[in-house]
């Protein structure tokens, strides 16, 4: 449903096995399997159950609208593996319709359900009541109630956050700015000067930058495979404690340097990049983070908004930057998308996006509101390494200056 929220995927299209963007008459394929797996009309009906047990009729009408008409279609046909049948779809269906406050769907639901089950007392009492409720208020037949979609309070940038979403990080207009160029970089770094990295600017303010290629098919397999004894479900710092949460879906894994030298070698290839200094306690270990399907981590900064964030345990200050590789690639979705920039970054197998998440004042910068996108097909893996401020004072000096 979350996938189906933020992509505007259509239900009868995931039904037949197809992911595509309908709004209003244009219709965008936003991901081409090779085969079409269509789903059945039980598959149907659980998908809506889960949303009318949370009372969420918005996403259980269209699901079990599917359902019935599947159910309709191969009526008699009975399958070994289904759990539901057409009755429970009409069921479900209408009270989802009475729920939203259409009787007359409602109502000619159950009427279609008792032809099944002409013996069921409860939905011929539901079937007097409707009737009654519509005699009493006949402009009820004509009630077209709009359910809205149920809201996500802390969210409010819920709009920009899937359009960025949406566009799975193609932003042509981007690359007509001259100040977004490509380079090899080389840092100064003699290491560099060996083997330039080739790093794309992405965004001036807040400077955000891709590097292709920062890591090997090898290397990135190989610290998938570290951490994945250690995968466990992602939290988020909430006041003095860490939290499983809803905005977070993901499993993650901290890796020390000790548990293999190439982590080491990758610290130094951070370090000449970035010019900073990588080194515990100037540094976070490397957390390995894996997006499932529906996977997500809605907007958020990564550096602490409050005093009491236990980033500051490490006692190394805030978190001025984020440097995060992409491990995998993904099929459909998964994007990092910049709230407040106005823009979001496709994954790139093996590139490194980094940006600066204060300003050089120590503040935290406002406009690295951030996100990564829900998986629409594949599987995601990122590594993040956070760099704090502390160590950083001859290699990134403050500066009074707000702006700077
Ligand atoms: O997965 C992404 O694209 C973003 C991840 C992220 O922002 C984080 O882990 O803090
Ligand atoms: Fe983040």
């Amino acid at each position: 449903m979350r996938l189906q929220d933020v992509y505007m995927l259509n239900v009868k299209g995931l039904a037949r096995g197809v992911f595509q963007r309908v709004t209003g008459s244009a219709v965008t394929d936003l991901y081409s399997p090779r085969r079409l797996f269509s789903l059945t009309a039980d598959d149907c009906f659980q998908v809506g159950k889960v949303a009318y047990d949370m009372g969420d009729y918005y996403h259980a009408i269209p699901w079990l609208e599917e359902a019935v008409s599947l159910f309709r279609g191969s009526y008699g046909e009975w399958k070994t593996e289904d759990e539901a049948s057409l009755e429970d779809a009409l069921d479900h269906l209408a009270f989802a319709y009475f729920q939203a406050g259409n009787v007359s769907c409602a109502l000619s639901l159950s009427r279609e359900f008792l032809l099944y089950s002409p013996d069921n007392k409860r939905m011929a009492r539901n079937v007097l009541k409707y009737e009654k409720l519509l005699a009493e208020s006949p402009n009820q037949e004509l009630a077209e109630a709009v359910i809205q979609r149920p809201n996500v309070p802390h969210l409010q940038t819920r709009d920009t956050y899937e359009g960025l979403c949406q566009t799975l990080g193609s932003q042509p207009t981007h690359y007509q700015i001259p100040s977004l160029y490509c380079s090899y970089e080389t840092n100064s770094s003699p290491f560099l000067l060996l083997q330039p990295v080739r790093k794309e600017v992405m965004h001036l303010e807040p400077y955000v930058v891709l590097y292709h290629d920062f890591v090997s098919d090898s290397e990135a397999q190989k610290i998938r495979g570290l951490a994945e004894p250690w995968l466990q479900r992602s939290v988020v710092a909430s006041g003095e404690k860490q939290l499983p949460v809803e905005y977070r879906i993901s499993k993650s894994a901290w890796l020390k340097d000790t548990v293999d030298p190439m982590l080491v070698t990758l610290d130094h290839r951070i370090a000449a990049l970035t010019g900073l200094d990588v080194q515990p306690p100037y540094a976070e270990y490397l957390q390995v983070v894996n997006y499932g399907i529906g996977g997500h981590y809605e907007p958020h900064f990564d550096h602490a908004t409050s005093p009491t964030s236990p980033l500051y345990r490490m006692k190394s200050g805030n978190r001025v930057a984020t440097f995060m590789i992409y491990l995998s690639s993904v099929e459909a979705g998964g994007a990092t998308a910049f709230i407040y920039a106005n823009f979001s970054v496709p994954v790139v197998k093996n590139a490194a996006l980094f940006w600066w998440n204060l300003h050089r004042s120590g503040e935290g910068d406002g406009d690295t509101l951030h996100a990564g996108c829900p998986v629409l097909v594949g599987d995601k893996w990122v590594a993040n390494k956070w760099i704090h401020e502390y160590g950083q004072e001859f290699r990134r000096p403050c500066s009074s200056s707000p702006e700077d």
